[in-house]
């Protein structure tokens, strides 16, 4: 996969889903590559979003984008195959849903899509440890799952420079997203301590100019490439 990076990937979650088409390309139309899709089931987390058929709909309306779809889901493990079959190029599962983590990024590998581990505000980097050289990407949720519009939590700058130096220690080369209250504030500090990837819902699609948002938002997070970690 040939990224520049830092990385802006839209989360639809704020898009205005009567206008999805005309959204994402909006985003596509400018430098946008990634779409990150987020799927929430009512269980793990306290709200609905979508299913595998709004992932074959973006797919359909952006045959070149990279899908990037997190998985808020409880057992993940089987519903992997409606994902990738809907044209999910990533599928990220959170290490607080996956008892048996190793099968289920297994399963990700075995249909075909690039596989990464999200964990919670909560939840220690140290834990991801053993699953870090099978992986292609983690995700560090800087809010409580479940919804858009959060503030960030500051915590998370500590545990993306602990991921970063994991990863220049070990020389493995996973991707560090981070999700959650992102925004042109927050965007170059987090790519300074690390991150390459960065999820932007609220800031992206809940603006007056979508391609203005996201210029501000690319602008911000590359003033944030010099790092300093
Ligand atoms: O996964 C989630 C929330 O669970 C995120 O992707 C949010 O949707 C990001 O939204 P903003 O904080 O950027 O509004």
């Amino acid at each position: 996969m040939n990224v520049n990076l830092p990385v802006l990937a839209p989360s639809i979650l704020a898009a205005d889903f009567s206008r999805l088409g005309e959204q994402i390309k909006s985003c596509t139309d400018e430098e946008i590559q990634w779409i990150h899709c987020d799927i929430m089931d009512g269980h793990f987390v306290p709200n609905i979003s979508f299913g595998p058929g709004i992932v074959g709909t973006v797919r359909d309306i952006a045959p070149e984008a990279f899908l990037d779809v997190h998985l808020m889901i409880e057992n993940p493990n089987n519903f992997i195959d409606d994902f990738a079959d809907a044209g999910a190029d990533l599928i990220s599962v959170h290490y607080e849903t996956c008892p048996h983590l190793h099968r289920t990024v297994e399963n990700i590998k075995n249909n075909g899509c690039m596989a990464g581990v999200v964990i919670n505000p909560a939840t220690p980097v140290h834990l991801l440890e053993p699953i870090l050289p099978e992986i292609d990407l983690t995700l560090i949720m800087s809010v409580n799952p479940g919804f858009g519009g959060q503030s960030f939590i500051r915590s998370s700058y500590q545990k993306i420079r602990k991921l970063y130096q994991l990863r220049e220690e070990s020389g493995l080369s996973f991707l560090i997203e981070v999700d959650g209250g992102v925004g042109t504030q927050n965007a170059g500090e987090l790519v300074s301590n690390g991150v390459d990837v960065l999820v932007a819902g609220s800031k992206v699609f809940k603006t007056d100019d979508i391609s203005k948002s996201i210029a501000s938002l690319l602008k911000a997070a590359r003033a944030g490439s010099n790092r300093v970690v």
